[in-house]
C-alpha cells in the first residue's frame, strides 16, 4: 500500500502532511509519536476509515486492524466473535484461538475475558482475515509490562507464520524494536514522518 498524503486537516487545522509512506506483505513499519500528534489519524487514512484528506492512497492489500480497544462482538461468544466477522470456519477459528492461548475459552464471552485475553482474540480475528497488512493502533497499551511483553511476542509469531506484513502505531519503541520494524517518527505541527535519530 502507498500513501501519499497531502494534507490532512480538522475543521480547518491540518494536523498532517505532507507526507508518504509505502508498506506491503512481509515489511514492517512503525510510526512513533507523541501522544496527539497524529497517529491514530494516520491510521485510519492507511485503514480507509478516512477518505477526508488530500492525497492519494493505493493499494489491492488485504487489511486486518487492531485497536487499542479491542472491539469485540457482547453477545457472540469468543469462537463467533472469529467466524462471524471473517467467515472463517469454526475448526480454523479454533484453530487460530489456540494459537494465542485461548483454547477451551471457545464458549466466553468477551466480558468473561480478562483485557488481555480480550487483545488475544482481537489479534486472532485479524490474523483469521488473513490480512496481506495488519494495522495496529497502540494495541499493547495499558497491558501490565509482562501481559505487554508476551503479546509483542506472540504478534511477532503470528506475523512471521503468515507472511503478513505491518504498520505499528505506537509510542514505544522498544515494542517496534522487538517487532523488528523499520522506524518513523512523527513530528512538528503539521506532523511530518522522517527517520528516528540516530543515539550518538
Ligand atoms: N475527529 C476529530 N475532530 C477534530 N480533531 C481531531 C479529531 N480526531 C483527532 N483530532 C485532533 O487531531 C490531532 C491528532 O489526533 P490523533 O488522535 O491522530 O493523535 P495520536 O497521535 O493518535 O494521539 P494518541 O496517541 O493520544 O492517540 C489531535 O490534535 C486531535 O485533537
Amino acid at each position: 500500500m502507498r500513501l501519499e498524503l497531502e494534507g490532512k486537516s480538522y475543521a480547518g487545522r491540518q494536523v498532517l502532511g505532507p507526507l508518504s509512506l509505502s508498506v506491503t506483505r512481509g515489511e514492517r513499519l512503525a510510526i512513533l509519536g507523541p501522544s496527539g500528534i497524529g497517529k491514530s489519524t494516520l491510521l485510519r487514512i492507511l485503514a480507509g476509515l478516512d477518505g477526508d484528506f488530500a492525497g492519494r492512497r493505493e493499494g489491492a492489500e488485504r487489511l486486518a486492524l487492531v485497536f487499542q480497544e479491542p472491539v469485540l462482538l457482547p453477545w457472540r461468544d469468543a469462537l463467533a466473535n472469529i467466524t462471524i466477522p471473517t467467515g472463517c470456519d469454526p475448526a480454523r477459528a479454533r484453530d487460530w484461538l489456540a494459537e494465542v492461548g485461548l483454547a477451551g475459552r471457545e464458549a466466553h464471552f468477551p466480558r468473561q475475558l480478562s483485557l488481555g485475553q480480550q487483545r488475544r482474540l482481537a489479534l486472532a480475528r485479524a490474523f483469521a482475515a488473513r490480512p496481506d497488512l495488519l494495522l495496529m493502533d497502540e494495541p499493547f497499551a495499558s497491558l501490565d509490562p509482562e501481559t505487554a511483553a508476551r503479546m509483542v511476542a506472540l504478534t511477532g509469531r503470528l506475523l512471521a507464520g503468515s507472511g503478513a506484513g505491518l504498520v505499528l502505531v505506537t509510542h514505544a519503541r522498544d515494542e517496534a524494536l522487538a517487532l523488528d520494524c523499520r522506524l518513523q517518527v512523527l513530528a512538528g505541527q503539521p506532523a511530518r514522518l522522517s527517520p528516528p535519530h540516530e543515539s550518538p
